[in-house]
């Protein structure tokens, strides 16, 4: 495992909104090609992290790195291009799975040809038979999967994960596991995961991040879980934290 030639790197980011400091001093880095896992309390600010590495959010001091360029170097199209991020609760549009599989292109003016559609979703794991379903009469893992397959179109090398398995059933999580593991050993996407699952941030991570209150308290490769080193994390990881 290197950390050396990260694909994302943070430097002293802080991050305020209305008065609240929401990130305080985050230095640390997903190491490129690898998978890392993001875990922490709720309000730990690890969704706010993510949203400043996809240009939703800028820091109001430090700075983010993507590939060496500091993130204020990027547009937003060409940030987004370089940066997927994929939710909890994907957002699609009432219609066709073609048709939100389109909406990235679509909303840079461009086309996705079916045979380009057929393909995603095979990635995915679903059927080019899917193209035409409506998207309402997919089953949580479904709409998932098409999720991941949407971000995948603009060819990310960056892959954000928001919590993306915790309303699925177990069967369709480790679907979801086994597809993200596939897109990151296939493609060499480096992947970061928020998870509060920590068994799955074990398993799944090469590398893990603990976040707490605003700061990241400890980070390394994803078995220092089993046993930390910080206090805070012993306590996080035992369950006295929630
Ligand atoms: N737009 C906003 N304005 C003010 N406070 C905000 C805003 N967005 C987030 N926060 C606050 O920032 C803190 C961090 O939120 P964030 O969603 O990043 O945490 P999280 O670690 O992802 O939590 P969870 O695990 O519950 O999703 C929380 O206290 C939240 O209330």
């Amino acid at each position: 495992m290197t950390t050396a030639n990260p694909a994302v790197c943070f430097k002293s980011v802080h991050f305020s909104k209305e008065g609240t400091h929401i990130l305080r001093n985050v230095t640390g880095v997903f190491p490129k090609g690898q998978i890392t896992t993001v875990v922490g309390p709720s309000g730990a600010g690890k969704t706010t992290l993510f949203k400043l590495c996809n240009g939703l959010d800028s820091p109001n001091d430090g700075d983010i790195f993507i590939h060496d360029s500091s993130i204020s170097s990027y547009n937003p199209v060409e940030l987004r291009r370089n940066v997927g991020i994929a939710l909890q609760k994907a957002t699609m549009i009432s219609g066709t799975v073609e048709k939100n599989l389109a909406l990235p292109l679509q909303l840079q003016g461009k086309t996705l040809s079916d045979e380009r559609a057929g393909e995603l979703l095979d990635i995915a794991g679903l059927d080019a038979s899917f193209l035409d379903r409506d998207v309402k009469d997919l089953s949580g893992g479904q709409r998932q999967k098409l999720s991941i397959a949407r971000t995948l179109v603009n060819e990310p090398d960056i892959l954000l994960l928001d919590e993306i398995t915790s309303s699925l059933d177990s069967v369709s999580r480790q679907d979801v596991e086994k597809l993200i593991t596939a897109i990151n050993q296939d493609y060499g996407t480096t992947i970061a995961w928020i998870t509060h699952d920590l068994q799955q941030a074990l398993t799944i991570g090469d590398y893990t991040w603990v976040m707490m209150d605003g700061e990241v308290v400890e980070t390394g490769e994803s078995n220092f879980l089993i046993e930390p080193q910080s206090e805070r994390v012993k306590q996080f990881v035992e369950g006295e934290v929630k």
